[in-house]
């Protein structure tokens, strides 16, 4: 298992490189010489026989060159605007802060680009509902715009929601963390400016989550406490916080997220309790019936790359109809990976032999299946997973709910148009 996951983590960092592909290439460009880039776009196009980073720009020119001749990147532009003008990139990757996605993705769009979009998508509501309904998305041919909700995109994420019964869902519990020793107060993460907080860094895989298992939105944020560094400048910025949703049918779905854990590092978590169902089984006399409870849960939904594991705990019971009398009882615990769709199936369970045939390797990053189906969504091709604009405007809508109920307030709004 150790040598397993070194081997996977070690091919995931470092991937073998493709020969590129003659014609048909996508040739990205890169806003910003980010943090974030190396991993979630340089990396897996390094593997990608379609797709070239080609060029990037930053503020400071000398920083992109940098960037640039580390990163083996051809081409240097001198802003971030130059990279829109180039006739030469077809897709644009903005890895910038929150709070300049909005600019940037409508630039980007009405310069005819696709976009792949750092998470979360913009800063608010009022500017998801302009994006993802600019009028350029509608015409014939559209550029493809994508928020880069890279983890939805691993096979574990979707193996384990193939165990879930969105409509008897009755409680789901989710948290994350980051040690401390990775975040730094200067980080854009707390600039409230620029878009910064907890729940926009990380609590929005919680939340995205919360939405994927329920299949549907929240009604309420019934409660959302936080907690800032109070030194008077980062004050409007959560560094951890905790959340509770009501959902349709009086379901609850919570989220709990630190940006200041321990020293090591602990897999994100989705704890899924169903209601009792009624499961058909002939093998009953009609007299008797059959009932399950569920809990599901996946340790390790935002990297599953690194570990993962899918619990799935059944309780049966077989009861006589007439007076509810308990005729048998027991529990069944299976546990499932999927570090790959092919695991995804090998592994079994319900459902399993719908993942047959979808593409990646053990060691791909959700990073690497995210680019995968932004080159097919690109190239008119089928793609298994994907997350639509109406769905990016729901979770900034989830995002708004909790800020508004914490007290912090709405992140601000750009004013470009
Ligand atoms: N998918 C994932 O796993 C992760 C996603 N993210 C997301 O990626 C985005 C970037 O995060 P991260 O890479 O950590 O951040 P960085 O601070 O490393 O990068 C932000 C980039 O924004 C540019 N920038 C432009 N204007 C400003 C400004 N006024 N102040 C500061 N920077 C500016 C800088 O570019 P320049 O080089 O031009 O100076 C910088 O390179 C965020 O949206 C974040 O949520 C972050 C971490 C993980
Ligand atoms: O977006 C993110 O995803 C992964 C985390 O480890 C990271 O800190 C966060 O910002």
């Amino acid at each position: 298992m150790v040598f397993a996951l070194l081997s996977r983590v070690y091919s995931a960092f470092g991937p073998p490189k493709v020969e590129k592909q003659k014609d048909g290439i996508i040739r990205f460009g890169i806003l910003g010489a980010a943090q974030i880039a190396p991993l979630a776009i340089i990396t897996p196009a390094i593997n990608h026989p379609e797709v070239i980073i080609q060029a990037v720009a930053a503020r400071d020119r000398k920083r992109a060159e940098e960037f640039a001749k580390k990163h083996g990147i051809p081409d240097v532009h001198d802003s971030y605007q130059a990279i829109l003008d180039d006739p030469n990139i077809d897709a644009i990757f903005i890895p910038l802060p929150n709070s300049l996605h909005f600019e940037w993705a409508v630039r980007s769009i009405r310069a005819g680009k696709h976009v792949l979009l750092e998470k979360p998508s913009v800063n608010t509501a009022a500017e998801a509902e302009i994006l993802f309904n600019l009028p350029e998305l509608k015409g014939p041919n559209p550029p493809v715009l994508l928020e880069a909700f890279h983890n939805r995109f691993h096979p574990a994420l979707q193996k384990f929601l193939s165990f879930i019964d969105h409509e008897n869902v009755a409680h789901v519990h989710t948290d994350s963390m980051v040690p401390a020793w990775m975040t730094d107060k200067d980080n854009i993460g707390y600039n409230y400016k620029m878009g910064g907080g907890g729940m926009m860094m990380m609590g929005t895989y919680n939340f995205g989550m919360l939405r994927l298992i329920f299949g549907t939105e929240p009604q309420e944020c019934t409660s959302c406490t936080v907690n800032t560094f109070e030194d008077g400048v980062h004050d409007q910025c959560d560094i951890d916080f905790k959340a509770q949703f009501r959902f349709p049918g009086g379901a609850i779905g919570e989220a709990e997220t630190t940006m200041r854990g321990g020293l090591l590092w602990k897999p994100s978590e989705a704890r899924v309790t169903h209601r009792e169902v009624i499961v058909p089984d002939s093998a009953l006399p009609a007299s008797q019936e059959k009932a399950r409870t569920r809990t599901a849960t996946l340790h390790g939904f935002i990297h599953a790359v690194m570990w993962h594991r899918i619990d799935v705990r059944d309780e049966y019971v077989i009861r006589n109809k007439k007076d509810g009398s308990v005729v048998r009882k027991w529990t069944e615990n299976n546990s499932y990976k999927a570090y790959s769709f092919k695991e995804a199936v090998e592994s079994g369970g319900e459902n399993a032999e719908q993942f047959k045939g979808f593409p990646g390797e053990v060691w791909w990053m959700s990073y690497r299946y995210q680019l995968e189906a932004f080159v097919n969504k690109v190239k008119g091709r089928p793609t298994q997973f994907w997350v639509s604009g109406e769905d990016s405007l729901n979770q900034m809508k989830m995002l708004d709910m909790a800020y508004l109920k914490s007290g912090l307030g709405l992140r601000p709004t750009s004013s470009f148009r």
